[in-house]
């Protein structure tokens, strides 16, 4: 019997006023796989994570979360229930150090004097923390946690805010063109993250433009064309101009898996 998809979604769709930007759309991550999204330009690929994650709510169709149905009304909820979205602008305070950054909202405290609301901050336990789920991914590289973030290069802040993904128990991680603003070096050690992640057991989903970043991790391809999902190829048996063609238009889904 094969597994149950964790995160999946039946018929979706969103309008715009006149622009249908998700025509009846179907998703499926499984457990453990990183997952591609690909698409042209416009083919609703973002509107699609948006649905997933709470940022919009979709006018029609069901997502269901480790085969329950779930409907977000906010983008809170969704993290609430373990759909972690790491942006390409990402959610980081610069101005406030990795550690910081890591538990924003989600402080540990020291236990309270007993009758007393006050509980103060546990720094020591934070640091700790940080530094464990830091090393974890390997990203020990980081020199000093109480750095601020803006001292980071790109690929260090998409890392901190990968472990703090990873870090707060998420079922599914959504990374939204995790490289595109990253130098060769820099785009290699988010994509050994990438693999990092998938090896703790956390299942992916990578919204990327970059072929040859998406044919090095995925496990499938979902390929997005006119507001749904086309099909679903693995990247083992199919080229990157294949994708590209599907993609576009050039060339018919045969031999994929069809949606
Ligand atoms: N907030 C919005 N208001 C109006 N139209 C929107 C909005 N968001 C998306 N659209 C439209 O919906 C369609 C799908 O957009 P979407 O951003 O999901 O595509 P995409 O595949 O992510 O594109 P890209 O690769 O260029 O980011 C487009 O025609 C877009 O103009």
């Amino acid at each position: 019997m094969s597994p149950e998809p964790i995160l999946s979604a039946r018929g979706l769709v969103k309008r715009y006023g006149k622009v249908t930007a998700l025509d009846h759309a179907d998703f499926d991550l499984m457990p453990g796989e990183i997952l591609a999204v690909i698409g042209d330009n416009g083919a609703g690929k973002s509107t699609l994570i948006k649905a997933l994650c709470g940022a919009v709510q979709p006018d029609a169709g069901e997502i269901r979360l480790d085969g329950a149905p779930v409907r977000f009304a906010a983008p809170m909820q969704a993290q609430e229930a373990g759909i972690a979205t790491v942006y390409q602008s990402l959610a980081l305070s610069p101005a406030l150090s990795i550690v910081d950054n890591m538990f924003m909202g989600r402080e540990l405290r020291k236990p309270g004097i007993a009758g007393s609301l006050f509980r103060a901050l546990d720094h020591g336990r934070m640091r700790a923390f940080a530094r464990e789920k830091l090393s974890e991914l390997g990203l020990m590289t980081i020199q000093n946690i109480d750095q601020t973030v803006e001292t980071l290069s790109g690929g260090q802040r998409q890392g901190v805010a990968v472990a703090r993904a990873a870090a707060f128990g998420s079922k599914v991680i959504i990374l939204d063109e995790p490289t595109a603003a990253l130098g060769v070096k820099e785009s290699r050690r988010v994509l050994e993250l990438i693999l990092d992640v998938k090896a703790r057991g956390i299942p992916i989903i990578l919204i990327s433009h970059n072929m040859p970043h998406v044919f090095e991790v995925a496990d499938r391809i979902h390929i997005h064309r006119l507001g749904r999902r086309l099909c679903v190829i693995d990247p083992k048996s199919h080229s990157m101009s294949d994708a590209v063609a599907l993609m576009t238009g050039a060339k018919a889904p045969e031999g994929a898996e069809a949606a």
